[in-house]
């Protein structure tokens, strides 16, 4: 046993440890590869505790941390190392006590070359690729993403000049009170929260907006539109979201709202018939809206090219990461207004970073949420909303931007896909397991069991739900139309490997189908075969999680082609030859299914899930995967294993929520 300096405790020296650790998946290749790399930079030669500390970054980069907090560090297995009883004994271990820890790492990273201590200076003048700052570890890059969201949030989130203008007139604000009772009618004296969000995003640069599925954040905005349009007429207005799927969602729910609200404008509200018109119905994606450069990871749009927009709405941007959000922010106008919408208590972005929970988390209270209005916001919306809101001791100006609207106007309170998704929310095990056990109508359970029933019923589902699209096919329809009812179902996996995971349970499915003559597998491209895009191809407009089909084409002799529905509603078709990368889809991930919604879904979790699969298992998961289904809510798992998940929360390390609340 070797004492190496730095009260560290290893069996071995750093490198073969890490090794070993490798071997035993404790740590990656490149979380390895890293820390050796990084450190043969450094001058003078680095602590074998720094080897470790950045291996133990890299690791959590690669769980989409944006750093590593010290305090979560084990001092007694900070690897994480399994003991195997058939290999030699492998330690690592910190010769101090776990109070001992964070002092003792600190005064290491003090002390070595890679690392900048961030204090008053705001940039290091050295370009040192590590950055300590309150107790964590970053990667430099993601240090300034996390400070850039960070102070461009904050300096947004101040008081809009129409808020000013409220302020100083009476008469306008008597008008607009009346305007917004207009649009949100309120009865009995219950908050209209909606009404509130629409009187925060009139009021302020910055408006979240966040609430679950159905809760009237697309409804709300577009009133807010309407109020905006009203007072500044030559607006200039953006909509986008971060996948292609989630823009056109964003365009129809739009254009939807528009036509449920334009027979409401009369008497008092006819005014706003003009604004109406002017509310634009076409959403892109960030990335079109940054202008993307191929092959490049910067963009066309930044601080030195900022965007021509005085009003921007990113709808689900529970889905944005840091470095996109970073980007994002950085390419908005000084004084333009921004509304980000979504739902906080979705699965985090694909990458790193959990942007809206950490903004959102400054209203956690608990397992509840409590809105922080200043004293001075608080009696400006009272006034608007003609409804007393309290206000609270806010330590943030983001408090005065937030809103949290809790009502589903989708599900009926006492529905049983309202129920599940609310108890999971709130990890309520025996409210979970009594929902399973009443036998709602939009609920099915089926068990794991060893005869295999389960898995069975599953597929007789998908049997049926996929069945409508195949006859559809079968009937020579419209691709659109067929595209359209393949999207009615979907099967969504919580991981890509393993039993149950996406690629077994493509491969069930597909044999199910065929077993019902609809669906004929002979060759990689067939009639009737779903496909994911797993990379990006601008050439040809198709994007990773683009969503197609493979049918034929009338009218070039019923030609196999692959089918996909831009973001506008037109058609796209590409030779099967041409297409990149991508993966049959008749299931899919929870992760991949973020910012779409489906008719029926059924769930599929592993059969006996197991070390890392537990992490994934998560409360975050299977809400998401509950709120993708509008009518049905079908679920393959383990009952117990269920209920548990609910308890397992997701919390991704980064320094945004402290910057942004303290
Ligand atoms: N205050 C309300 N009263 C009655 N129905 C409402 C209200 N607000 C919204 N709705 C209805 O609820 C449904 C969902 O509204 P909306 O699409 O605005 O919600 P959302 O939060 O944007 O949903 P999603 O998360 O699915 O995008 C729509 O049919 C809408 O008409």
């Amino acid at each position: 046993m070797e004492i190496m300096s730095l009260a560290l405790i290893t069996s071995l020296p750093m490198p073969q440890l890490l090794q070993q650790a490798e071997q035993q998946g404790a740590v990656s290749a490149l979380d390895r590869h890293f820390a050796l790399q990084l450190s043969a930079l450094a001058i003078p030669p680095q602590p074998p505790a720094m080897l470790l500390l950045l291996a133990l970054l890299s690791k959590q980069l690669s769980a989409q941390h944006s750093c590593l907090p010290l305090a979560h560090i084990d001092a007694d297995n900070p690897l994480e190392l399994r003991q195997q009883p058939e290999s030699a004994a492998l330690t690592c271990r910190f010769d101090c006590s776990q109070s001992q820890l964070v002092p003792q790492i600190e005064q290491l990273l003090n002390e070595s070359s890679l690392v900048w201590v961030a204090a008053a200076q705001t940039e290091d003048p050295h370009n040192r690729p590590l950055v300590l700052q309150s107790g964590r570890l970053y990667l430099r890059r993601y240090w300034h993403y996390e400070q850039q969201v960070a102070s461009k949030l904050r300096q947004l989130a101040c008081d809009s000049e129409i808020a000013r203008r409220l302020d100083h007139n009476a008469e306008l604000m008597r008008s607009s009170a009346a305007l917004l009772q207009g649009l949100f009618p309120t009865v009995g004296a219950a908050i209209d929260w909606q009404k509130v969000a629409a009187a925060t995003a009139l009021t302020r640069q910055l408006a979240v907006i966040t609430g679950g599925p159905g809760t009237g954040k697309t409804t709300t905005v577009t009133k807010v539109l309407l109020l905006l349009l009203q007072l500044l007429p030559t607006l200039s207005i953006r909509l986008v979201a971060p996948t292609g799927k989630a823009a056109a969602r964003l365009s129809e729910s739009i254009k939807s709202t528009k036509a449920r609200l334009q027979p409401q404008l009369n008497g008092s509200l006819a005014p706003l018939q003009q604004a109406l018109q002017q509310i634009p119905e076409q959403a892109a994606t960030i990335h079109r809206l940054l202008g993307f450069i191929p092959g490049d990871s910067r963009f066309r749009y930044h601080h030195d090219n900022p965007l021509l927009l005085d009003l921007l709405i990113v709808d689900e941007a529970s889905m944005v990461d840091l470095p996109l959000m970073a980007k994002l922010l950085d390419a908005l106008p000084d004084n333009a207004r921004l509304i980000l919408l979504g739902d906080q208590d979705q699965l985090a972005s694909v990458e790193a970073g959990a942007v809206l929970a950490d903004i959102c988390q400054g209203l956690k209270s608990g397992d509840n949420w409590q809105m922080r209005y200043s004293q001075a916001q608080a009696s400006r919306l009272s006034q608007l909303c003609q409804q007393q809101l309290p206000a609270e001791a806010t330590t943030s100006v983001l408090g005065d931007s937030l809103c949290m609207l809790r009502h589903s106007h989708r599900f009926e309170d006492d529905a049983g896909i309202g129920l599940l998704a609310n108890a999971v929310n709130h990890g309520d095990t025996a409210a979970i397991t009594q929902i399973w056990r009443t036998g709602y109508q939009e609920l099915q359970w089926y068990e794991h069991n060893d005869d295999g029933n389960g898995l069975k019923g599953l597929l007789a589902q998908c049997q049926q739900g996929y069945g409508v699209y195949l006859s559809l096919m079968q009937q020579h329809a419209e691709p659109q139309q067929i595209l359209a009812a393949f999207n009615q179902f979907r099967v969504l996996c919580a991981m890509r490997s393993g039993d149950a995971g996406v690629e077994n349970i493509n491969l069930a499915i597909t044999r199910a189908l065929t077993l019902t003559s609809k669906l004929k597998p002979h060759s990689e491209f067939y009639a009737g075969r779903p496909i994911i895009i797993r990379s990006n191809d601008y050439n040809l407009g198709l994007f990773n999680g683009d969503i197609g089909l493979i049918l034929p084409d009338a009218s070039q002799h019923n030609r196999l082609m692959a089918w996909f529905e831009r973001a506008d509603g037109s058609m796209l078709k590409v030779l099967p030859a041409r297409l990149p990368s991508h993966d049959t889809c008749f299931a899919m991930t929870v992760h991949k299914s973020q910012g779409s919604e489906f008719d029926s879904v059924a769930l599929v979790l592993p059969t006996n899930p197991r070390g890392p699969q537990l992490q994934l298992l998560s409360r975050e998961l299977l809400y998401t995967a509950i709120t993708r289904a509008k009518r049905r809510f079908i679920c393959l798992g383990n009952s117990r294993e269920f209920a548990a998940a609910s308890r397992r929360l997701t919390r991704r390390a980064s320094g945004l929520a402290q910057r942004l609340w303290q």
